[in-house]
């Protein structure tokens, strides 16, 4: 059989709460040991219930009670606990896509540690067959992301331009550029692009195309990669989830299914 890993999330929003119930339902391998929340009455209500309740702790202190920790915070916190994580040789698994563009020091350092980070699909999909044509040529990857316009709001890229967002009547392009300035211009919204260029063929390359899209209510992300092997094209789109209409209802689910295949003894996709 194979071994428990022990589990810690931080963050308990539209990620990390759904995660920490379904693992405290029962995940076949996987414990949850250990959370972080800023709201600490609510995180005290929210494990309230539950079969076994993690330890209630600090950013920092995740990666002392878990193998496993899950990033599922805001992007302004992301370094505090992929450090600590990363410090201490977890596996690490990031939720805030975007913040790791501009840290890529972290991968040095894991290597350093005996750390692993590990990339969820998240709200994207197909990242299997990018990273399947990453290995032969590839010619050019791109990604066009469309959101209503109330979830593209306070990006720091529309602010510096005078964009005034929830102003768009119909369909516009906001951004157009590499995955690198796309995550610096709308650090809570472009993760997908970015695990798309770590999966691929890196952010300097990765173009993106982002759209404020009155006509639209769930967040859609198309893919296109034109490869040696193949050309894939491919579209999600996402339900918002209750509580932040920012995160499709998929990316907690998908954590889950990439936490289940670090023990699972059958794993499905490359
Ligand atoms: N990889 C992907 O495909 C996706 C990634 N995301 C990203 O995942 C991250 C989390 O997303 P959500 O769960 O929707 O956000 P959320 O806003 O619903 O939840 C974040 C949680 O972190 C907590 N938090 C804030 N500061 C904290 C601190 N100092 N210590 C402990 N907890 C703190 C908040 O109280 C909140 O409960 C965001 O950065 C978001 O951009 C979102 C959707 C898809
Ligand atoms: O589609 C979603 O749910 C979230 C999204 O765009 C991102 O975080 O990159």
């Amino acid at each position: 059989m194979a071994a428990t890993l022990t589990v810690a999330i931080g963050g308990l929003g539209a990620i990390g709460a759904h995660l920490a119930r379904a693992l405290d339902a029962g995940v076949e391998g996987l414990r949850l040991t250990a959370v972080a929340a800023r709201d600490q009455d609510k995180a005290r209500r929210t494990i309230a219930g539950f079969r076994s309740r993690p330890a209630l702790v600090s950013l920092a202190q995740l990666a002392d009670h878990a193998d496993v920790i899950v990033e599922a915070a805001p992007a302004a916190v992301f370094e505090e606990i992929a450090e600590a994580a990363i410090g201490r040789g977890r596996i690490f698994v990031p939720s805030s896509v975007g913040a790791l563009l501009p840290r890529m020091h972290l991968i040095a350092r894991a290597r350093e540690t005996g750390a692993r980070i590990i990339v969820p699909t998240g709200a994207l999909l197909g990242l299997d067959a990018v990273r399947a044509a990453a290995e032969g040529e590839v010619a050019s990857v791109t990604i066009e992301t469309r959101k209503p316009p109330r979830g593209l709001e306070g990006a720091p890229y529309l602010i510096e331009n005078g964009i005034d967002v929830l102003g768009i009547t119909t369909a516009r392009l906001v951004f157009k550029g590499n995955a690198f300035d796309a995550a610096r211009g709308f650090p809570a919204n472009v993760n997908v692009a970015a695990a798309l260029a770590l999966a691929g063929i890196g952010p300097e390359r990765t173009m993106v195309e982002i759209w404020g899209d009155p006509g639209v209510t769930r967040n859609t992300h198309t893919i296109r990669v034109e490869a040696a092997s193949a050309r894939l094209t491919m579209t999600i789109e996402n339900v918002p989830s209750e509580e932040n209409p920012r995160t499709g209802r998929i990316t907690p689910l998908s954590i889950l299914a990439c936490l289940r295949g670090l023990t699972s003894t059958l794993k499905v996709g490359s």
